[in-house]
Order: structure tokens, then sequence, then C-alpha cells
């Protein structure tokens, strides 16, 4: 696998004494959907600001497809696409005025911005000024513009900040759509990760500047497996209480149900073999999962 986006140790601050981004490392992977999440104020904007060298580390360094980072690596800034916070749009202008002006600064083909209001659903209101855009169609302009050029990476502010169920869903399928058919690598922030939960391949979270996670969408699902409670139902919960005590917490809950602290697949397995070993029948067992939101919650508010 190539590594695209790779920072090592970064650090940043406003002012002295104050590290908004606190010796971050991360690496992200061709092909990759690496969902960057914090809450408000975590340093996220600041760090996509430090990817893209629009501001210079403190301490640490970062590299695009391998090579180092400056103000001058346009080479490098060609192959990437980006939206920081709101999109930079003109509101008196088209929206394919708006695309034209990036067409013709970059030299790209003409067929390129009709090409990309395709892609963000937009081709039929092309000859609208934006000002009579509503947010949604001005944040899919904004993905247009980060397309022209077919970047191999596309790195997103909060791309779906301000949009309502619908919209969040369209740019959760552009952004499918995007991965799957032209195999772009994507970094995408938020705050909410409800979000970037169905798209993610990979997840960062952070808190005060720092990491407090980062892994595969598989190992965040796994971790809501973590202390979570176990509803059985047998022919005789009396008794599977007694097989189950010495190993695990059992609570009689209703007549018909007991429950037991598990903290892993593993432990649900052995609960299973303890109780037919015992000559129990087991009617229902079924995992209680932690909520992969409350998750995200107690890690950022450590
Ligand atoms: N230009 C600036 N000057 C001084 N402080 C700043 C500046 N930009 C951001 N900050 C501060 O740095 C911290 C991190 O901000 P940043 O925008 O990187 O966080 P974020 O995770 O992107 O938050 P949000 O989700 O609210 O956009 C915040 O406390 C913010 O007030």
């Amino acid at each position: 696998m190539n590594t695209v986006v790779s920072a090592t140790s970064l650090s940043f601050g406003y002012v002295p004494q104050v590290k908004t981004v606190n010796s971050i490392s991360l690496d992200i992977g061709s092909g990759q959907i690496y969902g960057f999440l914090g809450p408000n104020g975590a340093g996220k904007t600041t760090t996509i600001r430090l990817l893209l060298g629009l501001l210079s580390p403190h301490a640490g360094s970062v590299a695009l497809f391998g090579q180092p980072v400056s103000r001058k690596s346009w080479q490098l800034f060609s192959r990437i696409g980006a939206m920081i916070e709101t999109p930079s749009l003109y509101e008196h202008l088209t929206a394919v005025e708006n695309l034209e002006i990036g067409r013709r600064i970059r030299k790209l083909d003409p067929g390129m911005c009709s090409h990309v209001l395709e892609i963000v659903g937009l081709t039929a209101s092309a000859r609208i000024k934006v000002r009579e855009f509503s947010l949604g169609m001005k944040q899919r302009l904004g993905l247009a513009v980060a397309l022209l050029g077919k970047p191999e990476l596309l790195i997103l502010d909060e791309p779906t900040n301000g949009l309502d169920p619908h919209g969040i869903i369209q740019v959760r399928e552009l952004l499918q759509t995007l991965n799957q058919d032209y195999g772009t690598t994507i970094l995408m922030s938020s705050h909410i990760l409800a979000e970037v939960e169905k798209v993610a391949t990979h997840i960062g979270i952070i808190s005060k500047g720092q990491f407090v996670f980062q892994g595969t969408m598989q190992a965040l699902q796994s971790l809501s497996f973590q202390d979570s409670t176990l509803l059985l139902q047998t022919n005789d919960n009396g008794k599977a209480a007694l097989v189950l005590k010495d190993h695990y917490q059992v609570e009689a809950n209703t007549a018909q149900t007991i429950s037991v602290k598990a903290s892993s697949k593993a432990q649900t397995a052995q609960i299973c073999r303890l109780l037919c070993d015992a000559g129990l029948d087991v009617y229902h067992l079924a995992a209680t999962a932690n909520d992969l939101e409350n998750i995200f919650l107690k890690m950022v508010n450590r």
C-alpha cells in the first residue's frame, strides 16, 4: 500500500505555550477514506492546514505522496483537491463561472467544468447564480471546485457542515462513488461520528490536539463490544446464573431473561460454551453493544 499522507510528530500553536496540535502522527494509505474526528476546537482544521502546507509546523514534518510539503510544492498540490470549512465561492457568478475560474488558472481541459458538475449532481443548476443556491448546493459546488483536475487525494474539512440529513447522505454517496470509481483517497473531518462511520475505512479521533484513537473502522466497532451486556434466555435461568456467576457478573433481569456482563466476543463464546456444557438449552443470546457515539464521547471527554 502506498502512503499518500504521512505526518510525523506534528506540533503547532497559535500562541506561545499552547499546543493546538500536539505531536500528531498519521498515515493515510492510497484508496482509504480517513474520517478525522474530534469535537469543536480539537485541532482538526489546524491539522488539515498543516497537512496542506498552509501553516508551518513548529515541530515535525508532513509528506504527501512520499514528498515533503512546503508552500512551494506546486506539483504536489496539483494532485490534491481541498475544501477547508465553508467553500470560497463568488456569489454573483454562476456555478459554471465559479468553476471556469479554477479551470483556467490551472489550464485544465474545457470539458472539466461540466464533468465535475455532473459528478456532484449540479448540471441542471450550472447557469444559476451562487447567491441563489441552498447551503447544500454551495457545499456540493465547493466539492466540484475541489474535484477540478481529478485529484488523487481529496481533503475535506467538515464537508457535511450545516447540511440536512438528505444533504449529508448525498455527500456521503458522492464520496463513496469517488473512492470506488476513481480510487480517490479521502480525508474528511467531522465532529459527528455518525457522519463518517458509514463511509470511512479508517478513523482518527483527536481531542485537545492529540490522538485518542487511530485505527480501522472495524477496530473502532470492536470497541463497542467492550463492557457490553448479554441478554440470555435458557430452559433454566436459575441454573444458568449459578453456572456463570463464578466467572461473570450476572443479574436476574425479568422472569424470562438474565443479563451477563461480557467484554469481548471471546467471552460471549465462552458463556455460550459454559451453558451448553452444563446441559442447558440456550433459547436466546443477544449482545447489547455500546453505542459508537458514546464510545466517541467517552474518548474525547477523558
Ligand atoms: N487563527 C487562529 N488564531 C488563534 N487561535 C486559533 C486560530 N484558529 C484556530 N484557533 C484555535 O485553535 C483551536 C483549534 O481550532 P481548530 O479550528 O483547529 O479546531 P477544529 O477541531 O477544526 O474545530 P471546529 O470543529 O470547531 O472547526 C481552537 O481553540 C481555536 O480557537
